[in-house]
């Protein structure tokens, strides 16, 4: 589809030629984006309608919320719930699954949203976004519980983010590549800017918070002593480091001009399985990631291939250009080899 196309044309044509694009499907995106729309309007007005800082409450994984935090969730539940498209909900500021209330029609899908992410970044007016994964409903099943949305990455339907920088763009995966679009907001209306996105396969950035370095596992360690030694280390060349502290904007950073982005399981109690979501951070990005010609990886294993066994779960990211994903995955192999006393292997 070329560029200029809107969403509405682009959801009603494009899609059409997707098994997946039954009238149902096409209508719960269009629900989601005009939800996003909401909360753009938030996020720009925010230091002026008074909806910024903390809103003294904690969520599930005991961050404490921010007002927009709160406000971003309960918008997409409202636009969302009466929708007749949905099954259920699981949100990062929801304790537990939420089914469809009984007085609203049942539709055959699942959504796991991350209604703000990288919230700590709202007050200092610095990118910020919201992550979203749409999954089929298991047949059947008319109050899905927990269990119900515990399918693998590999599994979703559609996955996507809207990311609330200096302008809002929205960038969708149903499975066939990777479209972004940027808000006309004269019009109201997201208009196609990045059809088919690819990640080029050459990098020279990565994005990683340094500070936690010492409580790093080895494979880690040795890949960003490589990349931070430049044209004097291994590597034979200089990259350069970034860090947002909103992965919707780093994932968007590396989709427009390549890098990797590593939030790695570390020492430190709270961050032993990892520090991102399983279900609604790693498994929809990485499905954008890979669809756009990058991998996604624990540093172990593909993030996709992941079966979840909680709704909350944390994992490893490594995601980004193929390559450099790849690079730090064979280091993970060679150390844990090393570890369990299989003889040294050299690996390049
Ligand atoms: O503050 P840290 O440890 O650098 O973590 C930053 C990471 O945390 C997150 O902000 C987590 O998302 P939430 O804001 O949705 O909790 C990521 O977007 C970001 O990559
Ligand atoms: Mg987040
Ligand atoms: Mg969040």
């Amino acid at each position: 589809m070329r560029k200029g196309t809107t969403f509405t044309r682009f959801i009603i044509e494009d899609l059409r030629k997707l098994p997946e694009a039954t009238g149902d499907f096409t209508l719960l995106l269009s629900a989601i984006v005009t939800a996003c729309k909401e909360i753009a309007d938030d996020v720009s007005r925010g230091q002026l309608i008074n909806v910024l800082g903390s809103a003294e409450t904690e969520n599930i994984q005991g961050e404490t919320q921010k007002k927009l935090d709160v406000i971003s969730n309960d918008i997409l539940i409202r636009a969302l719930e009466w929708s007749g498209h949905l099954g259920g909900m699981a949100s990062e500021e929801l304790e537990e699954a939420y089914p469809i209330p009984a007085k609203f029609p049942k539709g055959k899908y699942l959504l796991v949203f991350d209604p703000l992410d990288g919230s700590s970044n709202t007050e200092v007016n610095v990118s910020i976004g919201t992550i979203f994964s749409i999954l089929r409903c298991p047949p059947g099943v008319s109050e899905p519980t927990e269990e119900d949305f515990l399918q693998p990455g590999a599994k979703q339907v559609c996955a996507g983010y809207v990311l609330y920088g200096p302008a809002t763009n929205l960038v969708l995966t149903t499975g066939q590549g990777v479209n972004g679009f940027t808000l006309d907001r004269d019009i109201g209306e997201f208009i196609l800017t990045h059809p088919k996105l690819t990640i080029p396969e050459k990098t020279h950035e990565f994005a990683i918070n340094m500070s936690n370095q010492r409580h790093w596992e080895p494979a880690v360690k040795r890949y960003i002593d490589e990349v931070v030694a430049g044209k004097d280390g291994p590597r034979g060349r200089d990259f350069n480091t970034r860090w947002v502290a909103s992965m919707v904007a780093e994932v968007h950073r590396i989709l427009m001009r390549g890098g990797i982005f590593l939030y790695p399981k570390d020492e430190r109690e709270n961050v032993k399985e990892g520090r991102l979501r399983l279900l609604y951070e790693a498994n929809p990005m990485s499905f954008i990631i890979e669809q756009a010609g990058g991998a996604a990886s624990t540093g172990r294993e593909r993030i996709l291939s992941v079966k979840p066994h909680r709704l909350h779960q944390r994992i490893p990211v490594i995601i980004g250009a193929r390559e450099e994903v790849e690079r730090v995955e064979r280091y993970h192999l060679t150390m844990d080899k090393e570890q369990s006393g299989s003889p040294k292997t050299v690996v390049q």
